[in-house]
């Protein structure tokens, strides 16, 4: 590229940063402006309530007053927010107002067309686009096309151009740093720059250096369940992030970020990909961990966790694997189904309801009303059973503040309690004394019994706990399931929750059967549903995530080969599975073989663990051989350790000591502090990533990066055999520039095979 060239663009960067500068100072002026309006709405909002709040007769005019002032403010803030979201979209354009440059020629023209994209659109006061947003149909040519005839899809169809060129810059500061031109989706040199950074505490947005395969995730509009199967580093979780932004951009009028749900693999994940959305001018979507989810909607049980089954997982016998695989299979959550759909009212576990130690309803008496009912839907009868026992709670309510008790405490009542018993009625409003008093009777029962309206609308009147037991008792077992060790299972689950615990397996079942029987739990408001690290998922969950959000369409995103402590699935047999579970009409599978995130040389040795790892495309980026080291025993391996944590530091920012379980990052974390290294130990309950040497368990770091690895005891005893190939792989593949591996004892036959060619890693053996 000549230097003219580039003094050319740099005159025309100047000339977009110029104009977006101007406008900046515009937006400020306006900005200024609406928060000054907010505060003033404020001020008036704010003494509006304290003056008239004790003045009982205003009360109504107040509040008239006050919702209107309220819905005022609402406004003004949303108007305060957009002019905020757009003064910070300008000021990034300013440092950089775009990233590619492409030049199109229609049909029938004859001179072409240079169009240039970022990250969101800008246009001069005449609107032409000095900038389109990279989501603008126009600009997935960009990302698409090879030059020559290309075909993009519009709102109005799908539209034909000839690319003539290409060109991606990367510009900072108002200044273009480089610039290449490239016939490739996004060139490689590009990418090269950008992957050989240092890790930042959060991830950036990909979209200047999307690549093609990454951009059908991002693009597709139409599948209802796409599954995503992307080796690890490939960007599936850049991929997720800006599919939601596309998403965003074009339902403008029908999609909210709160209409989309990521579920993510733990907490500090969440905080690692919080800038991304922001970053390109969107909101965040609403985020959760499985552990979260089902707690949330579990309340009162503590659920076992992904994370607390890592733990024992070594101790898990291949009888009681198999009984788990059956309670996490679809045939599972079907049989739930099927028993619900046939349960007759006798079989029905209703409860007691009490009151003050006393049965209030009885069940005999629920399940009366149950039997009688016409046989409709489970859910429709029981919200009917509901609704009677609502009426006759009604009725003695109405009965009981005829009691004398309740006469005499409306007698103790001073005027306060007297007027907040009426609430929005006004003294005199009814016509006689008799029908206040009555009313307040009616208030003061209805307070009382208040638990036992409480316990009817929870449904604590169906013990569910007892009816899954119930489900289990009948339940059709596989060949390949011991009856004695799934007997087991459904009395270990009675005990977790004597204990008001529940074992992870029979949350989704749970959780299902309640739902089906009282109908509740199904969010229709929910429009985009994504999974990330599907693979840790089981079929009963991702069927459960899917009724318990019938209306979204599903994107779900994974690594088989990243399963943790199991045997690796291949993705075409579980999109069979998940097909076969969700009836959905227009299911899609996508592959990345191409993975970004490491060294050449790392992901090389990631390849060479697995047995199918030819299908891993690297790319090309220069490293260090990764380095095996073999102490025998445990203080030498952390002298080993500490020597090397002190050179990966030297050159890397985020350095990563990764261990198989939470106990072994414990041991570790305590020696090297005891020896005064500066680490941090992360656990669950962590959000955020703190500076310096980390210490943490495998599982807390899926979906995260850090410069340097260390992979911590790959040792035979630790890492025995190929169930342990995903977690080993997992361990490499965080590691972005360097990787360490410390073995105590002879290393761990996965690393030490036939299969594994020794010019992929440096080995290091204890000098005895
Ligand atoms: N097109 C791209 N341009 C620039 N960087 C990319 C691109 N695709 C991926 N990356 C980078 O590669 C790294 C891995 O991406 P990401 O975390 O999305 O992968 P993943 O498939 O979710 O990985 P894993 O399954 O291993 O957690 C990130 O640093 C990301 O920024």
């Amino acid at each position: 590229m000549t230097s003219q060239e580039q003094a050319k663009e740099q005159r025309r960067v100047d000339s977009v940063v110029h104009q977006i500068t101007a406008r900046i100072k515009d937006v400020t002026t306006d900005y200024a402006k609406a928060r000054a309006e907010m505060k003033l709405v404020q001020e008036n909002y704010s003494a509006n309530t304290s003056v008239n709040y004790v003045e009982l007769d205003d009360r109504i005019d107040t509040s008239a007053d006050l919702q209107q002032q309220r819905a005022l403010a609402s406004r003004l803030i949303e108007n305060e927010q957009i002019i905020k979201g757009q003064l910070d979209t300008f000021k990034d354009l300013e440092a950089s107002p775009y990233f590619g440059r492409i030049d199109i020629t229609d049909p029938g023209e004859t001179g072409s067309e240079k169009l240039y994209i970022g990250t969101a659109s800008f246009t001069n006061e005449d609107q032409d686009f000095l900038v389109y947003d990279w989501r603008a149909p126009i600009s997935s040519v960009y990302y698409n096309g090879t030059l020559g005839d290309v075909a993009y899809d519009t709102p109005g169809g799908q539209q034909l151009t000839t690319l003539k060129k290409k060109r991606q810059f990367l510009i900072a500061k108002g200044q273009i740093e480089s610039m290449f031109d490239t016939n490739e989706t996004v060139g490689d040199e590009m990418l090269q720059h950008v992957l050989g950074e240092q890790n930042d505490e959060t991830m950036q947005n990909i979209v200047a250096t999307i690549q093609r395969e990454q951009n059908d995730i991002i693009r597709d509009t139409r599948s209802d369940l796409l599954v995503v199967q992307g080796v690890a580093g490939s960007g599936k979780t850049s991929a997720i992030l800006q599919r939601i932004a596309f998403l965003l951009y074009h339902s403008r009028k029908e999609l909210e970020a709160d209409q989309i749900v990521l579920f993510s693999p733990n907490r500090l994940f969440s905080h690692y990909i919080s800038d991304v959305l922001p970053s390109l001018g969107e909101r965040n979507m609403r985020q959760v961990t499985l552990a979260e989810f089902l707690t949330q909607r579990l309340q009162g049980l503590d659920v076992e966790t992904l994370f607390d089954r890592y733990e024992d997982e070594d101790t898990v016998s291949q009888k009681v694997r198999d009984t788990r695989d059956f309670k996490e299979s679809a045939n599972y959550m079907h049989q739930v189904a099927e028993y619900c759909q046939h349960l007759t009212p006798d079989h029905f576990k209703f409860n007691h309801i009490y009151f003050d130690g006393q049965i209030f309803f009885n069940k005999s008496e629920i399940e009366s009303i149950y039997n009688n009912l016409p046989s409709l839907q489970p859910a429709d009868r029981f919200l009917r059973t509901k609704n009677t026992l609502i009426k006759r709670l009604k009725y003695r309510i109405g009965e009981e503040a005829k009691s004398k008790w309740v006469n005499e405490e409306i007698d103790q009542l001073s005027d306060e309690q007297y007027h907040d018993l009426l609430g929005s009625k006004r003294l005199h409003e009814f016509q006689e004394l008799d029908a206040e008093v009555a009313f307040i009777a009616r208030k003061i029962v209805t307070k009382r019994l208040r638990v036992v309206y409480d316990a009817i609308y929870n449904n604590y009147f169906l013990d569910t706990y007892s009816q899954y037991a119930d489900f289990m008792d009948q339940a059709d077992l596989p060949a390949d399931v011991d009856a004695s060790i799934f007997r087991a299972s459904r009395d270990d689950f009675l005990q977790a929750i004597e204990y008001h615990k529940c074992p992870l397996v029979d949350t989704a079942p749970l959780l299902y059967l309640r739902d089906i029987l009282t109908g509740g739990g199904q969010n229709h408001a929910m429009k985009h549903l994504f999974v990330d690290e599907m693979q840790d998922y089981t079929i009963a969950q991702l069927q459960y995530l899917h009724h318990a959000f019938p209306k979204a369409n599903m994107t779900f995103l994974g690594d088989s080969e990243q399963a943790l402590f199991r045997d690796v699935e291949s993705p075409e047999a579980l999109l069979k599975k998940l097909r076969a579970a969700f009836h959905v009409h227009r299911p899609r599978l996508l592959k990345l073989n191409r993975s970004y995130r490491s060294t050449l040389p790392i992901t090389t040795f990631a390849k060479a663990l697995l047995p199918d790892g030819d299908e891993i495309e690297a790319f090309n980026r220069p490293g260090d051989l990764p380095k095996v080291i073999m102490r025998y025993d445990f203080d030498s391996a952390v002298d080993a350790l500490e020597h090397q944590l002190k050179t990966l530091q030297a050159t890397n920012g985020m350095v990563a000591v990764l261990t198989k379980n939470l106990a072994q990052a414990h041991e570790v974390y305590q020696k090297l502090h005891r020896n005064h290294v500066d680490v941090s130990l992360l656990t669950d309950a962590d959000r955020s990533l703190p500076k310096g040497i980390l210490v943490l368990p495998i599982y807390l770091a899926k979906g995260l990066e850090f410069d340097a690895v260390v992979g911590w005891d790959v040792s035979a005893t630790n890492f025995a055999d190929q169930r342990m190939t995903g977690t080993l792989y997992t361990i490499i593949t965080r590691a972005m520039h360097q990787l360490v591996l410390i073995s105590i004892g002879p290393v761990s036959p996965l690393i030490a095979s036939e299969r594994m060619p020794k010019n992929v890693m440096e080995i290091e053996h204890e000098l005895t």
